[in-house]
């Protein structure tokens, strides 16, 4: 979205915020406080800004929608309607189709990752370090240390095909995997 003025920008961030906030209003994290979950993609969208230096207005603006389709009633033609084809096109490339089986999801998303364009592997990296802190700070509630150590595990194979993108995120990704993982593949 080359050329748009500063107080457009503006607009169109608080217009994802906002449609982010609405739909996510009746969820919650799963950690034992039970955050609100708008607090992961407004996070997302602030790693990407702050620590990976993005300025791509159309990026940012996917990270926040990012968990809309995938964890809401939202479809990919209202995203399309709001927020136009490229940001519904990043939206559509890092959302599980939650029909599938679950070892099937997470199985695609290692395919899935070195595929991507550059937008969504950014997208990707956020979620990821994002969803790594939280895993360090407190397991998710029934969450067993083994489910914790294989998400762990499947996150750096994920990481992995999405490398070559952001400096600094990878960097930080790396840390935890060196503290979190037996294996560094
Ligand atoms: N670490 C952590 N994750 C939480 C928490 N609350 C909700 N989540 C979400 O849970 C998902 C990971 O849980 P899983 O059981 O592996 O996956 P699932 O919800 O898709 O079935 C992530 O989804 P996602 O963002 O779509 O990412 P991903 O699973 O594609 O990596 C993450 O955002 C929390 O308190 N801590
Ligand atoms: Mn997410």
């Amino acid at each position: 979205m080359a050329g748009l003025k500063l107080d457009d920008v503006l607009a169109v961030i608080i217009k994802c915020i906002n449609f982010a906030a609405i739909k996510h209003k009746n969820q919650r994290r799963k950690d034992p406080e039970k955050t609100p979950y708008i607090n992961h993609p407004i996070g997302v969208a602030r790693i990407l800004t702050e620590e990976g230096n993005v300025r791509d207005v159309e990026v940012i603006q996917a990270a926040l929608l990012h968990d809309t389709v995938e964890d809401t009633d939202t479809s990919f033609d209202e995203i399309e309607a709001e927020f136009g084809v490229n940001v519904c096109q990043l939206v559509r490339e890092v959302t599980d189709d939650k029909h599938l089986p679950k070892a099937e999801r997470k199985r695609l998303q290692i395919e899935h990752a070195a595929v991507s364009s550059p937008g969504a592997k950014l997208v990707k990296l956020a979620d990821k370090l994002y969803n790594l802190r939280d895993l360090e700070r407190a397991s998710p509630e029934g969450w067993a240390p083994e489910r914790v150590q294989e998400y762990f595990d499947w996150a750096q194979k994920v990481v992995n095909g999405l490398r070559g993108t952001n400096k600094d995120i990878e960097d930080s990704l790396d840390e935890i995997f060196k503290r979190q993982c037996q294996l560094i593949v």
